[in-house]
């Protein structure tokens, strides 16, 4: 496509594909968009993150797709909120407002190694793709490599699972990238991390049963959350902590961005609950993508008045 206007958002892409998408977009929209390369992958492929601010010095929200590489509506999901967010700004009032007053980070293929050999190799592929030394298996869970309840109960220390932990905390330069560009903010107030399939919006915490000091306002945020992206398709989701509402899992993501003080710390589970799981129908990804970002729309707005 010469244009993000003629990108075909009813299909799945790969990795050059979504590159070039990220590239036409800044170039489209050099005053509002801009790229970041927050690192390298472990196959020293770009870790790029688009920025969408229109001044300095604003907090943050932050939304990551595609930390585990075979959930592919979600980089596909990513990809579209990429386009909306630029089609709605002056546009849409609520939009215009958070964006006058937050900058918006948008991680789109957040395991980029993951993801190419889910087009090259194996579909099913869900870690990185750094080899164990000592293990025949390669890749480790970067939904367990956190610095929150590490190596607890819910990871494992085995490298051929698929919930491998890695050797230490942050051993993944996909999630380290992700750590020193939260320090290094500073003010993020929202951070969503989106994965499929389930229909769920998760909460703090998953590596303990303690509720979250936040855990009441969090709860009512998140029904509204799912009421909001019902309204569209009455797509149902589940929701409430983690590891009530899934199972226990140790050095997740928003544990510990929850942990660093990003009240609004979410997970997505996104469509569907099981008929095709992983191998959604490209024909679902704009209705998945539509629906959940009237459901971002409630965070991020819930965000800009607290
Ligand atoms: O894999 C997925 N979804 O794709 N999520 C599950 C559950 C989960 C969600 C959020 C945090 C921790 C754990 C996982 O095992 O990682
Ligand atoms: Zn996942």
């Amino acid at each position: 496509p010469k244009s993000t206007d003629d990108f075909v958002y009813t299909a799945y892409h790969n990795l050059s594909e979504i590159y070039s998408f990220i590239n036409m977009l800044v170039a489209e929209n050099r005053k509002l968009v801009s790229k970041i390369v927050i690192g390298r992958s472990y196959k020293k492929r770009p870790l790029n993150v688009l920025k969408f601010s229109t001044g300095a010095n604003r907090p943050g929200i932050w939304i990551d797709t595609g930390i585990h590489s075979r959930e592919w509506v979600t980089q596909a999901s990513g990809t579209w909120f990429a386009k909306k967010i630029v089609k709605d700004y002056k546009r849409d009032p609520v939009l215009t407002d958070i964006l006058n007053n937050y900058d918006i980070f948008l991680e789109i293929v957040t395991n980029p190694d993951g993801f190419a050999f889910t087009h090259s190799k194996n579909r099913m592929w869900r870690k990185t793709r750094k080899p164990n030394p000592g293990s025949k298996c390669v890749g480790v869970d970067p939904n367990r490599n956190w610095d929150a309840g590490f190596g607890g109960a819910g990871s494992s220390g085995n490298p051929c699972s698929e919930t491998y932990r890695g050797p230490r905390v942050n051993s993944e330069s996909e999630v380290k990238a992700i750590v020193d560009f939260v320090k290094s903010h500073g003010k993020l107030k929202a951070f969503v991390s989106i994965h499929s399939y389930s229909q769920m919006l998760l909460y703090p915490y998953g590596y303990k049963y303690t509720p979250a000091k936040d855990n009441a306002e969090l709860n009512v945020l998140a029904k509204r959350t799912v009421s909001a992206l019902q309204s569209l398709y009455n797509t149902r989701y589940r929701y409430g902590s983690i590891i009530n509402t899934i199972y226990q899992a140790s050095g997740g993501t928003i544990d510990w961005t929850y942990n660093q003080g990003i009240k609004y710390s979410y997970t997505f589970e996104l469509r569907d609950t099981g008929t095709y799981g992983f191998l959604l129908p490209a024909d679902q990804i704009v209705p998945t993508a539509e629906e959940t970002w009237l459901a971002l729309m409630t965070i991020m707005k819930h965000t800009r008045k607290n």
